[in-house]
């Protein structure tokens, strides 16, 4: 079946490239994966409701002017580094991981004619043996980083909104970078830590130490400029780990593989920043002590 839409281009075979990926194929898109082999996958997805199926995704030989990474942290300037000789003029390049993201540094690695975007998801996935699950149902806040990317929303936003929707477009993504990073350093490294699902942390012993880490985080986001309100952010925690109870978080799967986590971009960006400031955020410390050799 031919696809109406334009083709698109997706960075690896990761939990969250997957979902989107087979989310998009399975709307008629047509989409193909940026893998570190030449060969096509085929994976077996299983939705949130409703039986699993096997699909298949070529391997691109070259980014489509369509292009989303949905990387690690750590992983997204050197993707983008490696594939700017590869891509198409005009391509719209969306960037999405957890923990703050150097914005900056991103902006300066792309032309005037390239669009760049920022996505931010609570959508949850865990990779299988063979394929991706989709574990916990969330939305996606998306902002364009440069004038190239704002003239191109009518291109770029249902093909966000069919990947990973529902969508929010905002013209400022910090807000949105704030929230995420409080709930990721509430969840991620406790579960971690513990080798626990998402849910487990609705437990009462978890309470008092969610609470301190995350009003640590709203008080360095207000050294920041950014006002997080504290019963509304602890509030968007308990949201998320309810939504995602089955879920075990992304930087628990690295530990258990053994592969580096994120705690630099989510912790030890808050540790980072409250040190700046001159804050004492003990909570946090604790749990960046605790995990230093994972990041
Ligand atoms: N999983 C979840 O439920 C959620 C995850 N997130 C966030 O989304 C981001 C992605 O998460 P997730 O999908 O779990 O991450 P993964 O690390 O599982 O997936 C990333 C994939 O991209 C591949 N990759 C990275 N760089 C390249 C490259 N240059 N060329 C080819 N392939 C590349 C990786 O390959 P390799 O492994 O070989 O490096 C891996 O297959 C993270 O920031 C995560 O925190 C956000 C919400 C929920
Ligand atoms: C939303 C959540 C907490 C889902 O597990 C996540 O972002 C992650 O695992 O990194």
């Amino acid at each position: 079946m031919a696809s109406a839409q334009p083709q698109c281009s997706i960075v690896g075979q990761g939990a969250i490239g997957l979902l989107a990926a087979s989310r998009l194929q399975l709307a008629g898109w047509a989409v193909d994966l940026w893998l570190r082999q030449p060969n096509p996958l085929r994976i077996d997805f299983h939705p949130l409701q409703g039986p699993g199926q096997s699909l298949n995704f070529a391997a691109c030989q070259r980014p489509a002017e369509l292009l989303f990474i949905p990387v690690k942290a750590y992983a997204a300037l050197p993707c983008l580094q490696q594939l700017q000789p590869l891509l198409q003029p005009g391509t719209q390049i969306v960037i999405s991981h957890n923990g703050m993201p150097d914005l900056a540094t991103l902006q300066r690695h792309v032309t005037v004619n390239q669009g760049l975007w920022f996505l931010s998801t609570s959508q949850a996935a865990m990779r299988t043996a063979t394929g991706v699950r989709h574990t916990g149902a969330g939305s996606s806040v998306l902002a364009a980083l440069n004038d190239t990317a704002l003239s191109s929303q009518p291109k770029v936003e249902p093909w966000l909104n069919t990947a990973l929707g529902p969508l929010t477009i905002t013209a400022d993504i910090q807000p949105a970078l704030w929230r995420k990073l409080a709930i990721n350093a509430a969840i991620n490294p406790l579960t971690a830590i513990h080798g626990i699902n998402n849910g487990a942390l609705a437990a009462a012993e978890f309470q008092a130490q969610l609470e301190a880490i995350v009003s640590e985080v709203c008080v360095v986001a207000a050294a920041e400029g950014m006002h997080l309100p504290l019963a509304e952010t602890l509030q968007q925690v308990q949201q998320v780990i309810a939504a995602t109870a089955a879920n075990y978080s992304s930087m628990l799967q690295d530990v258990r593989v053994g592969r580096r986590t994120e705690l630099a971009a989510i912790t030890g960006y808050i540790v980072n920043t409250a040190a700046r400031h001159g804050l004492a955020v003990p909570a946090n410390q604790a749990l960046w002590q605790a995990l230093a050799s994972t990041a």
